[in-house]
């Protein structure tokens, strides 16, 4: 394997590979028809490294993404990298008339629900894995469908804008997390580094009055900032979560230590699921 060789959410055109090719420098890449075989592609040893979606300004983590990282494999996240996300309905360059049918992947057609719900309310909505599998599915299928995609997505299509930027917030941002299963150095662009992260998921024995509140104390009192707390379905039965944290720093040998030692004193459990510089980049979004 070389050492660099990057898998992704493809096919061609996905916004996921518009983040792969903000942040490395060089590399070999492959494309995954979803998240669950790109992260399988890690754990089978096919690639080094994979980059994923994780989180949507606009519709929140990308659960699948989470959960395969936490019940499915082993792997570190080593970075992350926000981009800003541009939607754009794309059609067949022959289209003319309605529109029955909108393509697009699941959390794409979230960040245009209104616009969808205004502009075209009797076309039908169907997801696809990715928003550049949704291009795809339009450039076969010919006139009379479209796909909610990016610029990149429709050059590569050879597919016409009928509308752009149709998210239905401004500030659209998606977050995307580099995974490994051993961490090894990367080869990157030389963006800066916005801040260092560590994020950790913590299990807690059993729902008690206060509990969250001494998970949280835990990290409080030592003065951790942190910048996102989230609980998930440990899929053992209603009621039982896990909650997954992003601290704002680096893993340290006091501190997080610290954290996870009185955790374990109250039964709950702390896993260190990364500890990675996090890097924010403008990719340009050109529309014609
Ligand atoms: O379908 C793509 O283009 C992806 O890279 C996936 C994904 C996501 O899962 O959130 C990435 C960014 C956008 O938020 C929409 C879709």
């Amino acid at each position: 394997m070389t050492e660099q060789r990057i898998g992704y959410l493809g096919p061609k055109g996905t916004f996921t590979k518009m983040a792969v090719d903000a942040l490395f420098e060089g590399g070999e890449f492959v494309g995954y028809e979803n998240i669950p075989a790109c992260l399988d592609a890690v754990e089978a040893g096919e690639i080094s490294t994979a980059v994923v979606p994780i989180e949507n300004a606009i519709e929140g983590s990308v659960h699948l993404t989470v959960d395969y990282l936490v019940h499915h494999v082993n792997q570190s996240i080593i970075a992350e990298l926000t981009v800003p996300i541009k939607q754009h309905l794309l059609v067949h360059p022959d289209h003319e008339g309605e529109i029955k049918k909108v393509y697009s992947h699941s959390h794409a057609i979230a960040q245009c629900h209104q616009y969808l719900h205004t502009q075209y309310p009797n076309a039908e909505v169907e997801n696809t894995a990715s928003t550049g599998k949704a291009a795809e599915v339009v450039a076969s299928e010919g006139p009379g469908v479209a796909a909610i995609a990016n610029h990149l997505a429709a050059e590569q299509n050879g597919l016409r804008f009928m509308d752009t930027d149709i998210h239905d917030y401004d500030n659209n941002h998606t977050r995307f997390a580099v995974v490994q299963k051993v961490p090894t150095t990367l080869k990157v662009k030389d963006h800066p580094v916005t801040k260092h992260k560590t994020t950790v998921m913590v299990t807690l024995p059993k729902d008690y009055v206060g509990a969250l509140h001494q998970v949280l104390a835990a990290f409080a009192w030592r003065k951790m900032n942190l910048s996102k707390i989230e609980s998930r379905p440990l899929k053992t039965g209603l009621g039982n979560y896990f909650f997954l944290i992003d601290v704002d720093q680096p893993y340290d040998h006091v501190l997080f230590p610290g954290v996870q030692a009185e955790l374990e004193a109250l039964g709950c459990q702390l896993k260190v699921l990364g500890t990675y510089p996090s890097y924010q980049v403008d990719v340009p979004s050109p529309v014609k």
